[in-house]
């Protein structure tokens, strides 16, 4: 039975994945299509990490939960350099993905 964060960080976490169409931040990056990258990224993050801890109860708080999109994003901007489309793409989805967390917005999401 889902909890009511649990039932929140669900609603956030499809209206994340709503603004990542090509699927770049979907699942937990290989060094195939990144060389390199677990030496560069020590604390790898995705989509489908998120929701299984979620699902396993493992965020205790919206925060907790906000500060592993912040990683993910950060990962790609740390790993990818400016001119790439998952540095762009990962800037953009910050920007909108912390607007989805606003005080207002988590109020709406309320009544
Ligand atoms: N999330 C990322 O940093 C990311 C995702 C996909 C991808 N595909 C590549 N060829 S480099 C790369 C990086």
């Amino acid at each position: 039975e889902r909890t009511p964060l649990q039932r929140l960080l669900e609603h956030l976490l499809r209206s994340m994945e709503k603004r990542d169409p090509q699927q770049f931040f979907a699942w937990p990056v290989t060094d195939n299509i990144a060389p390199g990258y677990s030496q560069i990224i020590t604390n790898p993050m995705d989509f489908s990490t998120i929701k299984q801890k979620i699902d396993d109860g493992n965020y205790q708080n919206l925060n907790e939960f906000i500060n592993d999109f912040k990683l993910m994003c950060s990962n790609a901007t740390t790993y990818n350099h400016q001119d790439t489309i998952y540095y762009k793409a990962a800037k953009k989805l910050l920007h909108v993905g912390l607007k989805m967390v606003t005080p207002e917005k988590l109020r709406q999401l309320r009544s």
